[in-house]
């Protein structure tokens, strides 16, 4: 089993806790939305999870192991953290190559990832051409050319069009099925709650929930009221008469 596994997973930057002991298990099987407000510690998490920045306690593994002690890391664990990763000059095409020839992975692979997010037509246009969504695009398909076992998305849809939103929806639910691992961050409550089937909630760098989505929602109209009930007092920016404070 490929669990996503956070142990009292600390991280301060100065005086900014980002995260303050957070321990989680994240499953197989499943769609797992990760949700909190803006600095929550989502994407402090998926970095620590990818060995990007340095936990000031704690650990965060992947399938039992920390990301950088893969040796072909893209084979067991595919992310989405910045969509403007790949390199302006080079085609859609070659940058997946580039990857797939540095991991072991078949060239074909590349031409079924382009396939698979919408991504074929525009295969060899260079990236510095491509729209937000195109980028979110390209970044999904070099999370997917490994075949990896466990998928971290951080605001995958993010920029992308309702066609590709729904695509994206149909290829992750259809990765859980497969029996991945996939945690995905989103701040979309109506797209979250036809994606996922289970939930990590956060709020200050604490865990608020990890749940089911229908336990999770309960006797709330809707998981954005859910949510919002959960996430009161959590939210570090808040809107005040009509400022951001
Ligand atoms: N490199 C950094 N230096 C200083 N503070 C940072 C750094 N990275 C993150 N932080 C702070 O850590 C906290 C958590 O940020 P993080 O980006 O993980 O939140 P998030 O839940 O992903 O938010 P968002 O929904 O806005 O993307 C915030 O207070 C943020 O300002």
């Amino acid at each position: 089993m490929t669990l996503i596994e956070i142990r009292e997973l600390t991280k301060r930057y100065g005086p900014v806790c980002a995260l303050d002991g957070l321990t989680v298990t994240v499953r197989p099987g499943r769609v797992t939305g990760f949700l909190g407000p803006n600095g929550a510690g989502k994407s402090t998490t998926m970095r620590m999870l990818l060995g990007l920045d340095r936990p000031t306690s704690g650990t965060a593994l992947v399938g039992g192991r920390p990301y950088a002690s893969y040796d072909e890391p893209l084979r067991h664990v595919g992310a989405l953290l910045d969509a403007s990763a790949a390199h302006p000059g080079r085609t859609a095409r070659d940058h997946l190559l580039t990857l797939a020839l540095t991991h072991r992975i078949p060239a074909r692979r590349v031409d079924e990832v382009l396939e698979e997010t919408g991504l074929a037509s525009a295969a060899r246009r260079r990236v510095r051409a491509f729209s937000l969504g195109m980028r979110q695009r390209l970044g999904l398909a070099a999370a997917l050319l490994g075949d990896p076992s466990v998928l971290l998305l951080d605001e995958p849809a993010n920029g992308l069009d309702p066609e590709g939103i729904v695509q994206l929806r149909r290829l992750t639910r259809r990765l859980a099925q497969e029996g991945r691992t996939v945690l995905i961050s989103s701040h979309l409550m109506s797209e979250m709650a036809q994606t996922a089937d289970h939930l990590v909630v956060l709020g200050r760098g604490r865990l608020l929930a990890d749940a089911p989505l229908d336990e999770f929602v309960g006797e709330s109209a809707s998981l954005e009221e859910a949510y919002f009930a959960l996430t009161a007092g959590s939210a570090e920016f808040t809107h005040q008469e009509g400022t951001l404070s």
